[in-house]
């Protein structure tokens, strides 16, 4: 089943197109990143599915019911967390989750029981300091057991790890793994080795589209040719090869870096290697990454 479908959605502030004939659908207990250079509209379409932003054109269904702009009958179904949440620094978190699950209008003994699995879950049980003092992971995290105090069926997370250093978004990527059987998450980031790491599938926004979806795997078997790296032993066969087999790129004084070759080209190289009678340290075929798929899809 889709969590949450968007279909034909355009979106243009004045003249500037944002979202031009946009589609995709998130599938229940995915982890879907949603990448896109700065600019590209992440937020735009997050506040749209929040029904905070009008829509131009098309629609957007979250848990199958149509999300109508101004009204949060659908945000019953959706936990948000924003880039940078705030707080109220004051309260320690046990109280800043009990206020929000009084605001929701759920019971005491809910609110009670949910708010410290959640502060479990995020490793903010044995805190009792203030907000204030909080470092950014900490409130990143306290922000997720915000989102998720009532039980939303979609997360959504708005660049959820770009404020942290690596520790504090290794924490919050494993936070989002270890939810994937309760919820749909939708997270949006421009550090694609976080999506790598924990997403199932990716849609890249590119000019108001999506320009391209899928598996990471799928995605990484699209791209034409990663290229290939040598390491020589020493900075004088390092420059003779790149003398003789023209398109290396320097990585080191000892190793080149062939771009966009193919295993054919490489093949060859080797012969090259082995009839000038070198020895060389290491050669191999470059693993593609999700970086070069995203750099093939936007210089196109
Ligand atoms: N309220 C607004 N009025 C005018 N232009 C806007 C408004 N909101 C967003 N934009 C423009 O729409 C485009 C998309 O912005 P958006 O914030 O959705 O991008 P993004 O992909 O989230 O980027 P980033 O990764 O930098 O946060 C940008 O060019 C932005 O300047």
């Amino acid at each position: 089943m889709d969590m949450l479908r968007v279909s034909h959605v355009s979106k243009s502030f004045g003249s500037h197109v944002v979202l031009d004939d946009l589609n995709f659908a998130v599938k229940e207990h995915t982890i879907y990143g949603f990448i896109g250079q700065n600019g590209a509209g992440k937020t735009t379409t997050m506040k749209m599915i929040l029904g905070l932003l009008k829509i131009d054109q098309g629609e957007i269904e979250v848990n199958g019911q149509k999300v109508t702009y101004g009204q949060n009958k659908t945000n019953q179904f959706i936990g948000y967390l924003p880039d940078v949440p705030e707080f109220y620094g004051y309260m320690t978190p046990m109280e800043y989750l009990k206020l929000c699950g009084e605001i929701s209008g759920m019971s005491s003994l809910d609110i009670q029981k949910k708010a410290s699995e959640l502060l479990e879950l995020v490793g903010l049980k044995e805190t009792h300091t203030r907000i204030q003092g909080f470092s950014r992971g900490m409130k990143q995290r306290l922000g997720i057991a915000q989102a998720l105090l009532n039980s939303p069926r979609l997360l959504i997370c708005d660049e959820p790890t770009s404020a942290l250093d690596p520790v504090g978004r290794k924490e919050i990527l494993d936070i989002l793994l270890s939810i994937k059987n309760q919820t749909t998450v939708i997270f949006s980031t421009h550090i694609l080795s976080d999506v790598e790491r924990i997403c199932d599938e990716i849609a890249l926004l590119h000019h108001g589209k999506i320009a391209m979806e899928g598996k990471l795997e799928d995605l990484k078997k699209l791209q034409r040719s990663n290229g290939f790296e040598i390491e020589c032993y020493n900075l004088q066969d390092a420059d003779y090869l790149a003398n003789q087999i023209a398109g290396s790129q320097r990585l080191s004084s000892t190793k080149l870096y062939y771009p966009q070759k193919t295993k054919e080209e490489m093949t060859q190289t080797m012969l090259f290697i082995v009839n000038h009678q070198m020895t060389i340290q290491k050669i191999e075929m470059c693993e593609p990454t999700l970086e070069n798929v995203f750099m093939e899809v936007i210089e196109k």
